[in-house]
């Protein structure tokens, strides 16, 4: 057996350069259709490379030693060999997208069904990734193919079909930039449905009402701090971009980890968070195509700003171990103190939703501050932006927190519900959601219904979220700030999904809406708001970017006393 393939091998050596090209060719337009199609590679780029180059030096070493070649003739014979073979995939990869996709019938740019990169190069200009796929909305309808297998659906119809139960979809491979072992994983790449839903308990648990109460006083000292810094900047133009991000990382470093940050109190950024913010454009210019990311990630060095955080979280969850174990009898009946401690309680009692190994906690240990953090700054920035431009808006938030609250700052409980306040936030996340494009999400094999379009199987589909809150269709005055407006709205049964919906949804909704409240009425009961100069809400409204979450541009305000 080895000997004949030894002997056929050989012979296929000798084959004249015309065959040897063509069968590389078609060689090539297999692999297309046999591997790369059927399978998801995505996060197999490294290796697919490597068996490449591998094959390249056995081809090269087999003509040297099995056929004779020198070795320039050898180099030259099997660099015909690889490039016929790269040619055969690229044009199968090409004809295949550009004339026989299933998603063919769909309307998109050209350039967009045949590669990725397509999104990448619009998103390297202006990184802004959210405006672009308004804009092909705008040009191409409803529904449109913005990749060779990505459609993305301006339909609230679609909402449901693709987020909500009993939705047959699941994560796309934009998830599994780390890895798809789930053991390995944080909660939020975990694309394997009844994994996912057993893993979020523990986080629910964590997020829950019960344990906010006992998380509410530790976020109002944060409050009582970053309105201590308003003061000390008292009609002097103070960033509230970047004081809103102390603030949000300061609140999630105390209630993730019972950690401080200090970045209010030395009003500066932590340097394990700057490693956080100095990979988020890289995030958002090479999440567009994921498997370059997934690549890209894997580079030892590629990821060093970032691994200033993480030695910072794994140090942390180590610590916190320690506390956790000594305490572990004279807490037994006591809920957690902080969110990574309810992940170590499940961990200790065995419970299976605690994630699931080391690897696992690490991750999730990162995802909690992450998740939690620049997120909920942006909203704070955003929302004060909109209430410095809508002074009557302003007002009637005033007017509406005063009468809740007449005896003013020293009369404020959380437990008073003022829903003014809540149309603000809500009419902030409509306007500038935090995570501004839509989630993607891949069809089952046999496909789904979006009204009467059908969507075939393996397909990766999402609802961009600023674009359908935007969309003058399904909103009076879309663009316009108005909290009013929801006061005949329910952010259910509405097309408002800053927080996504279903399984997947943020399990740090009640937080953030608790930080938001707390930090707007201060405020507001405190302080009247202006631009610190003429251009400084153009410059914020325009400078947004979208880096996956968005990162915002200096917001100039001057904070007045009442
Ligand atoms: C205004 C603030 C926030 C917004 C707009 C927001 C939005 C979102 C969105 C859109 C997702 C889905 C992401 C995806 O599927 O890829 C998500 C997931 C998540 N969020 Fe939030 N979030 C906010 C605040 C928070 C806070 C304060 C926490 C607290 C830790 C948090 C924790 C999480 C976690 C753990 C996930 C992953 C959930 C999963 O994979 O099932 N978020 N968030």
């Amino acid at each position: 057996m080895t000997r004949a393939f030894y002997d056929a091998f050989s012979t296929a050596l000798q084959a004249s350069w015309e065959l040897s090209a063509l069968v590389s060719l078609l060689a090539g337009v297999a692999s297309h259709h046999l591997i790369f199609r059927p399978f998801e590679i995505d996060g197999y780029a490294w290796q697919i490379l490597f068996i490449f180059l591998g094959s390249v030096f056995i081809f090269v070493t087999a003509y040297i030693q099995l056929a004779g070649y020198g070795v320039m003739l050898a180099l030259c014979r099997v660099s015909l060999i690889a490039t016929a073979y790269s040619s055969g995939a690229a044009i199968s990869i090409f004809m295949y997208r550009a004339f026989f996709h299933p998603l063919n019938r769909f309307p998109g740019p050209f350039l967009a069904k045949i590669s990725r990169f397509y999104a990448m190069n619009n998103a390297a200009k202006n990184i802004k990734a959210f405006e672009d796929i308004r804009s092909l909305h705008k040009k191409y309808g409803d529904i449109v193919r913005v990749g060779p297998r990505e459609l993305s659906i301006n339909r609230p119809s679609a909402i449901s079909v693709i987020y909500e139960p009993p939705t047959r979809t699941t994560r796309s491979p934009w998830y599994a930039q780390v890895s798809n072992d789930v053991t390995k994983i944080s909660l939020n790449s975990t694309r394997v449905l009844k994994v996912h839903k057993l893993r979020k308990k523990v986080w629910e648990r964590g997020l829950s009402f019960r344990a906010l109460a006992v998380y509410a006083p530790r976020i109002q000292a944060k409050v009582d701090l970053l309105l201590s810094k308003l003061a000390n900047h008292c009609g002097r133009p103070i960033d509230m971009t970047e004081y809103a991000m102390f603030f949000g990382f300061d609140v999630m470093g105390d209630i993730g980890f019972s950690k401080d940050f200090h970045m209010l109190e030395l009003e500066s950024e932590h340097l394990a968070i700057k490693g956080v913010h100095e990979s988020m454009l890289a995030i958002g210019v090479l999440g567009t195509v994921p498997w370059l990311l997934s690549m890209i990630s894997k580079v030892p060095g590629a990821a060093a700003s970032f691994s200033r955080f993480t030695t910072w979280c794994h140090r942390e969850l180590q610590k916190k171990r320690e506390i956790v174990a000594s305490e572990a009898a004279a807490l037994k009946d006591q809920d957690p103190r902080d969110i990574i401690s309810w992940l170590l309680k499940a961990l200790n009692e065995g419970d299976p939703s605690a994630p699931p190994g080391e690897i696992a906690i690490q991750e999730d240990a990162r995802l909690l501050i992450i998740a939690g953090s620049d997120t909920t700054s942006a909203a704070l920035s955003n929302a004060l932006y909109y209430l410095a431009s809508n002074p009557k808006s302003y007002q009637r938030l005033q007017a509406a927190i005063k009468e809740e609250f007449p005896g003013g700052i020293n009369d404020w409980t959380y437990d008073r519900n003022v829903p003014y306040l809540d149309y603000v936030i809500q009419e902030t996340l409509r306007l500038k959601p935090s995570v501004p494009g839509g989630l993607p999400r891949v069809t089952p094999p046999q496909g789904l219904m979006i009204d009467d379009d059908f969507i075939p199987g393996d397909t990766v589909v999402a609802v961009p979220t600023y674009t359908v809150q935007r969309d003058a269709r399904f909103w009076s005055d879309a663009d316009a700030f108005k909290p009013e407006r929801w006061e005949n709205l329910s952010t259910e049964k509405s097309p408002w999904i800053p927080f996504t919906r279903g399984q997947w949804a943020c399990p740090g909704r009640n937080l953030a809406m608790m930080e938001l409240r707390m930090a707007l009425s201060h405020i507001a009961l405190r302080y009247s708001i202006s631009f610190a100069h003429a251009d400084a809400s153009k410059s914020f409204d325009s400078g947004v970017m979208d880096t996956f979450t968005l990162t915002l541009p200096p917001l100039h305000l001057i904070f007045t006393p009442l």
